[in-house]
C-alpha cells in the first residue's frame, strides 16, 4: 500500500473531525477521497502531508511510519491543497522555473512538465493571467517537478469549467497510466470520481462509510433509467406486463434501473411501438445523497 492510515483521529477541540479512519490506497491506483463538504477531506490530507499532527491512529506512506521518517517521505509527495502558490507577475514557465532552482531541478524538466500539463503555449504567458483551469495545472505542474512516486490533490476541479475539469481528470489519469505515479484526490463529486478513480473512499462526518474498488462501488451506485413519458401510470404497467422492473412514477417520468446502452436504446422502441410517446429518455447517476442512504441502510 501506498497509504495505510489505522485507525487515524483527530480533533479540532472537542470536535471529533476525523475518526478512526483505515484508508488503503493502493500503488497505481487514482483513489477518489469522496465526501461532502466539511467531511473532514482537507484535515485528513493535512494529516497525511504532517501539515497537521495528531497521537490518534498511525499513518504508513511508501510501507514507512510518517513520524518517524517523515522528511524522506515527504520529499517524494506532490501536493496541492486549495489555491496553488503561484506568482502572478510571472509567467507559467518563470513559475516553473522557481521552483526548479529550488529543488536543483534542469530545465528541460521544467518543459517537459509544462509539455505534460498542455501550458507549452502558454508558457510565457503571465500566470495571473490564467484561467483558473491553466493555474490548476500549473499546480499540478510544481507538485510533479520533482518527480514524486504520489501525488495528494485536494478538490483540484473545483470551480473550473467543464473544460478544466476535463483537462485536470485527463492529466490525472495520464500520471497514473504513462507515469505510474499514484494519485490521492478529494472531490465531493460523486460523478467526477467515478470518470477516473480506480478506487474509492467515502467519508461523511470524518468516518469512512465505504472503500473499495470503483466496480465494487458501481454495484452500490446503480445508476438509473428516466424515461418522460405520455400516460405515465399505463406505461409503467405495460413495461411490468413485459417483465421489466419499474422503480419509481413521479408526475413527470418513470425510473427503472439502468442494464445497458442497448437495453435502453430497446425500451424506447417497445414504448413507441406499442404507442407510448416518449419525450425524453436518460440514464442518471445517484447523487451522493442517495449513494449515503443506500450504504448506511446496507450496513
Ligand atoms: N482550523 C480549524 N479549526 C476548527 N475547526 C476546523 C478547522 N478546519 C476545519 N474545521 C472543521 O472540521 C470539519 C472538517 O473540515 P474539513 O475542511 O476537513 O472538511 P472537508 O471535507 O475538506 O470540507 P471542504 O470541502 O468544505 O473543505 C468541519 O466541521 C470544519 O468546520
Amino acid at each position: 500500500m501506498v497509504i495505510d492510515t489505522q485507525g487515524l483521529s483527530f480533533n479540532f477541540g472537542n470536535q471529533q473531525v476525523v475518526k478512526s479512519l483505515s484508508l488503503q490506497v493502493p500503488e497505481g491506483s487514482i483513489y477518489g477521497f469522496l465526501g461532502p463538504n466539511g467531511a473532514g477531506k482537507t484535515t485528513t490530507i493535512k494529516l497525511l502531508l504532517n501539515l497537521l499532527k495528531t497521537d490518534l491512529g498511525s499513518i504508513r506512506i511508501f510501507d514507512k511510519d510518517l513520524q518517524s521518517n517523515r522528511i524522506d517521505i515527504l520529499s517524494q509527495i506532490g501536493a496541492l491543497i486549495e489555491q496553488p502558490a503561484i506568482y502572478g507577475h510571472l509567467t507559467g514557465k518563470e513559475n516553473l522555473m522557481n521552483r526548479a532552482l529550488l529543488l536543483q531541478v534542469p530545465e528541460s524538466r521544467v518543459n517537459e512538465m509544462l509539455a505534460l500539463v498542455h501550458l507549452k503555449d502558454a508558457a510565457n504567458k503571465k500566470a495571473g493571467k490564467y484561467s483558473l483551469g491553466m493555474k490548476q495545472r500549473l499546480g499540478i505542474a510544481l507538485a510533479l517537478l520533482s518527480d514524486p512516486k504520489l501525488l495528494i490533490l485536494d478538490e483540484p476541479t473545483n470551480g473550473l469549467d467543464p473544460n478544466g475539469i476535463i483537462e485536470v481528470r485527463e492529466l490525472l489519469i495520464r500520471l497514473v497510466t504513462q507515469y505510474k505515479k499514484t494519485v490521492f484526490v478529494s472531490s465531493h463529486l460523486l460523478a467526477e470520481v467515478e470518470r477516473m478513480a480506480t478506487h474509492v473512499g467515502i467519508i461523511d462526518k470524518g468516518e469512512l462509510l465505504f472503500q473499495g474498488s470503483i466496480k465494487d462501488l458501481e454495484a452500490i451506485s446503480q445508476p438509473q433509467i428516466q424515461i418522460e413519458v405520455a400516460n405515465i401510470v399505463d406505461a409503467a404497467n405495460f413495461l411490468k406486463k413485459q417483465g421489466l422492473t419499474v422503480n419509481d412514477i413521479s408526475d413527470d417520468h418513470l425510473t427503472m434501473p439502468f442494464v445497458s446502452k442497448i437495453q435502453m436504446g430497446e425500451i424506447n422502441s417497445l414504448l413507441n411501438r406499442n404507442n407510448f410517446q416518449v419525450f425524453a429518455i436518460q440514464k442518471v447517476q445517484k447523487d451522493l445523497e442517495k449513494l449515503f442512504l443506500d450504504i448506511t441502510q446496507k450496513a
